[in-house]
């Protein structure tokens, strides 16, 4: 398919151009230049001309993104050896508060401008943070309009006292300037985390509203490590057609699509959180359930923080596989540390007496597995936000505890207050009495 670089051929009659031979050949096809050379002798046909073909092909390891639609889009594997990308590239950070990650190939890249966003507990009108509603930005992948007002967005209004509202919203301007910045801002010191150096005046409500853009809260004093911004990688195996994407769909885009289409490699959503006011996101890695995906799936098994395991509550064999998705899975993570969830789908399609027969099986799995087990309905949409919520509730939890371990602060019996502003995180059973009181 690749072959040694070649000189460039153009084939054909005056406009249609063929490249090929290149490290990426490009076949260029249908241009309105082509036109019919004037003696009437045939325009030679191209390979390409016939029913419509794929847009991006490839055989190799290296899925290729297509952003542009609502969806990213990994297509693999097709006769044709060419890429091409027919939307527009994805673009750097836009500035936009709504980070989103799209990933297909190894190297991830960060995508700020997605308006999807979810808030445990609160739908997207009533989340605090969001403002109303958000809808898909046109800034989100040209750029453009990158400083008109985010719908229902406000402008950012300081609390009392200094501090932005945690976690608020509003559009990047290009420049960073806030006009009418309240005085009391200036001469504020204030350091990021990541920020060595100490910054005041100007230079401090410039950092905050770059913080502030990147969905970040610019505090006064820098935030400990538990309150920072958390990711957990989540991936979701089992069967083919057991309604993997479905559950994914559901939970994200509130849509259920009743036709099949094959996952091909993996596929990818990012569900944004706030746990005690701290952002939080879980990946979630949907998976091929083909066997001949599987290689390709399987190489994105590792780094999960939870596993979901879905089986189809109408299909026994679907369950007994589940085991082996299980330890393949397994095999790419550490199971002392792993979150396991057993679910089974299409919850909508069993009757009461076959679901009965069903669960007892399942929950005999569930607990030789040491997993949770749901069952839920893509179709109705039972049972799936709690199932997610409870997922970003598990993850969101063994992540803050993986943090504290990890920074040695953690002793038994103390006691861990989540919800403050406090350098302190750490009540400690026994605190010394303060020697100045009797
Ligand atoms: N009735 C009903 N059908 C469902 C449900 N979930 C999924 N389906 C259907 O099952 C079929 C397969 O669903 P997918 O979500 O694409 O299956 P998948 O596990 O992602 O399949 P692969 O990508 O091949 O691994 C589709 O036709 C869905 O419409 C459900 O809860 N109820």
């Amino acid at each position: 398919m690749v072959g040694p670089p070649q000189p460039r051929v153009v084939v054909g009659s005056p406009r249609p151009r063929v490249i090929v031979g290149t490290i990426r050949p490009r076949v260029i096809v249908g241009s309105a230049r082509a036109r019919e050379p004037r003696d009437g002798t045939p325009r030679p046909h191209l390979a390409t001309e016939g029913p419509p073909r794929p847009r991006v092909i490839f055989g190799t390891p290296r899925a290729r993104v297509i952003v542009g639609s609502p969806r990213p889009q990994v297509i693999v594997s097709s006769p044709w050896p060419a890429v091409v990308v027919a939307s527009p590239r994805p673009r750097a950070p836009v500035g936009s508060p709504w980070p989103r990650v799209i990933v297909g190939t190894p190297r991830s890249r960060v995508i700020v401008g997605s308006a999807r966003a979810r808030v445990a507990g609160a739908d997207q009108a009533s989340a605090p943070s969001l403002g109303a509603p958000q809808g898909r930005r046109q800034d989100e992948h040209s750029g453009a309009g990158a400083e008109g007002p985010r719908p229902g967005g406000a402008a950012p209004v300081p609390e009392e006292g200094g501090r932005f509202a945690r976690a608020q919203r509003f559009p990047p301007p290009r420049h960073l300037r806030l006009p009418g910045t309240p005085d009391r801002h200036r001469g504020v010191s204030w350091r990021h985390p990541k920020q060595r150096k100490e910054v005041s005046g100007d230079s401090v409500v410039k950092a905050r509203v770059m913080w502030l853009h990147c969905g970040l809260v610019a505090p006064l004093r820098p935030l400990p490590a538990i309150c920072r911004f958390k990711i957990s990688k989540v991936i979701v195996v089992g069967d083919l057609s057991v309604g993997k994407t479905c559950l994914i769909n559901r939970f994200c885009k509130d849509t259920f699509d009743k036709n099949y289409k094959a996952t091909i490699g993996v596929d990818f959503e990012m569900e944004r959180f706030e746990v005690l006011g701290i952002p939080f996101s879980l990946q979630l890695w949907d998976t091929a359930g083909q066997e001949r995906f599987k290689c390709i799936a399987s190489t994105y098994y590792r780094g999960a923080q939870a596993i979901i395991i879905v089986f189809n509550l109408n299909d026994v064999a679907s369950l007994e596989h589940t085991k082996q998705w299980l330890a393949d899975a397994l095999r790419e993570n550490d199971p002392s540390s792993v979150l396991l969830f057993l679910v089974g789908s299409k919850k909508d399609l069993s009757t009461p007496a076959q679901y009965v027969l069903m669960e007892r099986d399942a929950l005999k799995v569930a607990q030789e597995m040491k997993a949770e087990y749901w069952a839920v309905s893509s179709l109705t949409g039972e049972n799936v936000r709690e199932f997610f919520f409870r997922v970003a509730a598990l993850t969101f939890e063994a992540n803050v505890l993986a943090e504290l371990e990890k920074s040695g602060a953690r002793r038994i019996g103390d006691v861990v207050r989540i919800n403050s502003d406090d350098n302190n995180l750490y009540l400690t059973a026994n605190k010394k009495k303060p020697t100045c009181c009797p």
